[in-house]
């Protein structure tokens, strides 16, 4: 036992209220009432192997009570990091987590879910320098931070200073997605906004957004072509283009004259390059990727665990240059040399048709005001998520739609202002 376990020992039996039971190797476990409340604090974030033996058997035990459990610091049995090899039955199954100073990595995970539960951070007082002179590649996005990185608005800005961005969005039959992503851009404050779309679908663009000006396709239902690229400042690509052969080709085109000019490629631009990968290689340097898991997956092919997820997307965008927001609870925002930035915010009110769309409009609308990648990136997804915690505070979590994103938007941003 160590002598800060020995020190806590101690002191627990000269608790008057605590009655202490220590367990020998042999010893029957206590049986324990569906009422009780169990801490757990068998083993912490120094574990470094799966739980075997007697360790195993208590842990399942605990799992077998129907009691609430509390975990210190981290469910016993589970890795911070990676539990690729480690056994799902060998972790408690905690109802709520004390976690100390900062939620470990594993915490971010999907399928860290049922042994976590909910999770608190409470600080322990670790000093600021210690902290800021830790090597990590993992970083929490901090509302402050996502504040400065926004541009500021003096008395003499014009239009011209937030920046002009070309949208490529919607099909015939799906304009929704390029509403809902043209008015995200605008609510984000870009300076001017050009849609590209279909030539049978341009009066949905203009009825919906009549501040979006509107570059309109030879094809009557898909993206064919694009304007001269020279006047935008930022190009986005992808919200319901479909996959069609002539759109693939004019998305191979939009690559070969896009320069190092900025770009957020979503849905069915993602689409296009897993079924074309050699287009991977025409991808300007930091250009943003918006995959949730499923268009991932078509990307970069199936993993074990998340923690190989996450290992998988480090991989490409170290091998593209390039930066991947991947979707979801915690929304990870990962950078060409392979930097994770997570995202707290956004609630499961955002899973329904469009909320990502909305993201690729907001990220635009960032790139085109002059932030670079990561910056549009990180921002992008904080404010969104924020948007639509207001918008569930509002309206609960089925109700809330894509549109009522949107219109939380500028709250969203004035409340990271104040
Ligand atoms: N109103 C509109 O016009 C809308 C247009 N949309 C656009 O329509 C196109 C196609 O959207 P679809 O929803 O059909 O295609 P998706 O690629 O989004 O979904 C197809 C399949 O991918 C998998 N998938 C989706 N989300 C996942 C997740 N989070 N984790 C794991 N697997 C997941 C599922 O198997 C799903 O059935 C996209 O370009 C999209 O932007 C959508 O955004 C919905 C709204
Ligand atoms: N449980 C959740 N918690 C936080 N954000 C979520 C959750 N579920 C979905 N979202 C967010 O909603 C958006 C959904 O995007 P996507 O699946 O691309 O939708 P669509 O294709 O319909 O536009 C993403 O930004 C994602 O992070």
């Amino acid at each position: 036992m160590s002598d800060d376990a020995q020190t806590n020992r101690d002191r627990l039996r000269h608790l008057q209220q605590a009655v202490v039971y220590e367990l020998d190797k042999g010893d029957a476990l206590p049986q324990v009432d569906h009422q009780c409340v169990v801490i757990d604090g068998l083993f912490g974030s120094g574990l470094n192997r799966p739980l075997a033996g007697r360790a195993l058997e208590l842990v399942q035990t605990v799992n077998s009570w129907k009691a609430e459990v509390v975990a210190i610091d981290i469910p016993s049995g589970l890795m911070g990091e990676s539990n690729t090899d480690n056994h799902s039955d060998g972790i408690i199954k905690a109802t709520q987590t004390f976690t100390f100073q900062f939620p470990k990595l594993s915490f971010l995970f999907p399928e860290s879910a049922p042994y976590v539960g909910n999770w608190e951070v409470l600080p322990i007082g670790l000093h600021p320098d210690k902290i800021n002179a830790t090597p990590t590649s993992w970083f929490l996005t901090e509302a402050g931070r996502v504040k400065d990185l926004l541009k500021p608005r003096t008395r003499f800005m014009h239009k011209g200073h937030f920046g002009h961005v070309l949208l490529i969005a919607g099909s015939y039959g799906k304009m929704g997605a390029a509403v809902l992503a043209s008015r995200a851009c605008m609510k984000t404050g870009v300076g001017l906004l050009t849609v590209q779309v279909p030539h049978k679908t341009c009066h949905v663009l203009h009825c919906s957004v009549p501040e979006a000006m509107v570059n309109i396709d030879r094809s009557d239902l898909m993206f064919t072509e694009f304007p001269d690229l020279s006047p935008f400042k930022a190009v986005g690509v992808g919200p319901a283009i479909g996959c069609r052969s002539n759109s693939v080709l004019a998305l191979t085109d939009l690559l070969d004259q896009i320069g190092s000019r900025p770009m957020v490629l979503d849905a069915d631009a993602l689409n296009i390059l897993s079924n074309n990968p050699a287009l991977l290689e025409k991808l300007p340097e930091n250009a943003v990727l918006t995959p949730h898991p499923g268009e991932l997956k078509r990307l970069v092919g199936p993993w074990g665990d998340d923690f190989e997820r996450l290992q998988k997307v480090v991989a490409f965008c170290r091998k593209y240059q390039v930066v991947v927001v991947l979707k979801g609870a915690f929304t990870t925002v990962i950078s060409s040399n392979g930097e994770c930035h997570f995202n707290t915010t956004g609630n499961p009110g955002m899973a329904s048709a469009g909320s990502g769309d909305v993201l690729t409009g907001i990220i635009l609308s960032l790139l085109g005001q002059g932030l670079s990648s990561m910056d549009a990136a990180v921002a992008g997804v904080h404010i969104h998520g924020a948007a639509g915690d207001l918008a569930c505070a509002a309206e609960g979590e089925a109700a809330l739609t894509a549109s009522d994103i949107v219109s939380h938007l500028g709250k969203a941003i004035v409340a990271l202002q104040q």
